[in-house]
């Protein structure tokens, strides 16, 4: 498996609809980490064909050779899933996104396809991501499985709309319905060595109810969110940057644990607190995260 692509860092990744050519011809000047075209839900049936060969082409595109690409295909039980693939993997897609992963059986199924097509177009067997979103009760019961199933898996996401249609409810904005489901995904990420994605807000004229949101999951420990406007990019990368305060706090706490290893020290005290293992790691994230996003602008 590709490490580089496992280890990458995505904090937002930009849906952008396969049938809408201009959007699909100048997403590239987005900064987003990725930009994640869609086949599925935001396609119409009469535009599925159509659309799988705009984003065909536009993979290819010099622009989005220095840009993570990632396809959101059709189900493979679809008449279209099996098309999708041939074309996306064959384009040179870093990643595929499987919607609507019920079971680990879903993720091999489509591995065994990327593969053979992999094999036929003389691309490295293996070089193609994968990344499962979890949409369903039935899903979430399985998110341990699911993240364990294939080691092509980046990651497993949140698709949320379809999630609260299956739990007979509706997203509301302090996210409570979400909660479970969320924390599930996480834990399922976490013990599998692999990234949890948050999955979209839906109204891209709600800053205020954007930031909530992004806030919430980022304290939950997700890596990043699927976004469905450009307006979102730089709400969610400042979100993820840490404050002034919180980088020179993580720069002391790595100085001064660089001090206590030169001297044999585990364990050290900076301004009376203890600073071992668990609260170095958290100061290289802050560091990591502060080279990425920069400083966050309150
Ligand atoms: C539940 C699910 O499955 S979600 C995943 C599937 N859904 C999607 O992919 C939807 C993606 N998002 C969109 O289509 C749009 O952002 C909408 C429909 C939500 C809002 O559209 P608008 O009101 O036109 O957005 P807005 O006014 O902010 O657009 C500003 C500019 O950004 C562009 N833009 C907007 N959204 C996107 C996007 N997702 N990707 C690329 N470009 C975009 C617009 O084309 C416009 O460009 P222009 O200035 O060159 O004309
Ligand atoms: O995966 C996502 O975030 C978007 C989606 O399909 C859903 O919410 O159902
Ligand atoms: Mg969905």
């Amino acid at each position: 498996m590709n490490v580089e692509l496992k280890q990458r860092v995505r904090r937002s990744m930009l849906f952008v609809p396969g049938a809408n050519a201009a959007m699909v011809s100048n997403s590239f000047i987005y900064s987003a980490d990725a930009i994640m075209f869609d086949l599925e839900d935001s396609v119409a049936l009469r535009e599925k064909d159509a659309a799988r060969l705009l984003v065909f082409h536009a993979l290819q595109h010099p622009m989005y050779q220095t840009i993570e690409t990632i396809v959101r295909v059709n189900a493979l039980d679809s008449e279209f899933g099996i098309n999708d693939l041939e074309a996306v993997v064959r384009a040179g897609v870093d990643i595929v996104r499987l919607p609507k992963t019920d079971s680990a059986q879903d993720v091999i199924d489509m591995e065994k396809h990327i593969a053979r097509i992999e094999a036929e177009c003389g691309r490295e067997v293996g070089s193609t991501g994968m990344l499962a979103a979890i949409e369903s009760a039935e899903g979430i019961n399985n998110a341990v499985d699911i993240a364990r199933s294939s080691p092509r898996l980046i990651g497993i996401a949140l698709g949320a709309e379809d999630y609260v249609r299956n739990l007979r409810t509706e997203r509301s904005p302090e996210g409570i319905e979400l909660l479970f489901a969320r924390c599930s995904i996480l834990q399922a990420a976490r013990a599998a060595g692999i990234a949890a994605f948050d999955t979209v807000y839906s109204d891209a004229n709600n800053e205020q109810g954007f930031l909530n949101e992004a806030a919430h999951i980022k304290q939950l420990g997700f890596d990043g969110k699927s976004l469905i406007n450009p307006r979102q990019i730089e709400l969610l990368h400042n979100l993820y940057a840490p404050t002034s305060k919180e980088l020179e706090h993580a720069q002391r706490v790595i100085e001064a644990a660089e001090a206590a290893a030169l001297e044999g020290l585990g364990v050290v005290s900076l301004n009376g607190k203890m600073i071992d293992g668990p609260i170095i790691e958290r100061a290289r994230l802050v560091l990591q995260r502060a080279a990425l996003s920069g400083i966050r602008e309150e």
